[in-house]
């Protein structure tokens, strides 16, 4: 980790909406990979952008198939999704919605269903030991492996929604967002939504996809990751951004991701503050905290110390996250009550 953010920021309780599971793997964790699979002449470097360090988006892709490399069995994603998912309660995580891409690895026998039920497993497992947090699963679309597989992880997506006792909610559309279009994975994504999936699609994440993110914004999805190419100050267009708004989709904001991965060129200029003004639901998240050396707490920090927030500004930010979450409404009335509880103690 680059900083340890302040007490208040680690005591207030949180919602993470937008965390990719292999992008979040932390830095201890990817020690006991290496320490499994010495022969990939993996380092750590290879693994993570540190402090001060900014790579291309291109360069974090890569970042992610080093990774890749690195868990490619049942027993690596078991291990991975259980620390990742007590490191969030550990930085006072309350509700957790983590989002992966099912893989099938031929030299270890994982299968793509093998590797849902794993996830679901470690959530079952970690609620099993009373962890302090309550995590679903978002499964994810890479956009460059096209159309079937599209369809194919919708297919899987909708058979564990069902089976899964509401641990799987809905479907995350990511991967590099200069291969692939929007246009060749509609159907199923639109399949998705008349299942009763909900969708969180990576959209405008590079410039120049405002045509792709028009066209995506009609299904309407239920949540936008990143949107950072959207309003007209960045090249994008008043009528998206009065998509978004008639719509009222709430925004994953990811800012470290965004100054790292260099879409933002530094933590001012990043479009929270655009949104935020606007008082349009935003939600601040790490993305890959693994990958980018952060956490939810400093994440809040960051955006509180850039923009000036105060700490009931930070707390009305937290407590609004919960509006925005996919799992069902009781879910919804629980969180509040819990940030309820929780208000006193962190303002005494
Ligand atoms: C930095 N901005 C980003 N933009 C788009 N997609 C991203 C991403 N960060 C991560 N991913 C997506 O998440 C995968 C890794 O986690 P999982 O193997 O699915 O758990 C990446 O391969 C990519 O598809
Ligand atoms: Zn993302």
């Amino acid at each position: 980790m680059d900083h340890e953010a302040d007490v208040f920021y680690r005591e207030l309780p949180k919602v993470e909406l937008h965390a990719h599971l292999n992008g979040s793997v932390s830095f201890q964790t990817i020690e006991k990979l290496l320490k499994r699979k010495p022969h990939l002449n993996i380092e750590h470097s290879m693994t993570a952008i540190g402090k001060g360090q900014r790579r291309t988006l291109d360069e974090c892709f890569q970042v992610f198939k080093v990774i890749h490399q690195l868990v490619d069995t049942e027993e690596d994603i078991l291990m991975v999704a259980i620390d990742v998912i007590k490191e969030f309660a550990a930085d006072g995580v309350k509700y957790l919605e983590l989002r992966s891409t099912p893989r099938a690895e031929k030299k270890t026998g994982l299968t793509k269903k093998g590797y849902i039920e794993t996830v679901i497993k470690a959530i079952q497992q970690c609620k099993n030991e009373g962890v302090d947090i309550d995590v679903r699963f978002l499964v994810a679309i890479d956009r460059r492996n096209g159309t079937e597989v599209a369809m194919e992880t919708v297919e899987l997506a909708e058979e564990f929604m069902l089976s899964s006792h509401g641990v799987v909610v809905g479907l995350d559309l990511s991967g590099d967002p200069t291969v692939g279009h929007g246009r060749d994975l509609l159907p199923a994504l639109q399949r998705a939504k008349n299942c009763g999936l909900k969708l969180s699609l990576h959209l405008s994440e590079v410039q120049s996809q405002l045509e792709e993110t028009d066209l995506l914004l009609n299904l309407p999805p239920d949540r936008i990751g990143h949107g950072t190419f959207m309003h007209p100050e960045v090249g994008g267009s008043q009528s998206v951004v009065d998509k978004v708004i008639k719509n009222n989709i709430p925004l994953e904001l990811c800012l470290t991701s965004n100054v790292k991965g260099q879409t933002v060129l530094n933590y001012s200029k990043h479009h929270f503050k655009y949104w935020y003004q606007l008082g349009h639901p935003s939600v601040i998240c790490t993305d890959d905290k693994g990958v980018f050396c952060t956490d939810l707490s400093q994440e809040y920090q960051l955006a509180a110390s850039t923009f000036g927030l105060s700490r009931e500004a930070v707390w009305t930010l937290s407590q609004q996250a919960i509006d925005c979450i996919f799992a069902p409404e009781a879910v919804k009335q629980q969180l509040r009550q819990k940030w309820t509880e929780l208000h006193s103690q962190l303002f005494k």
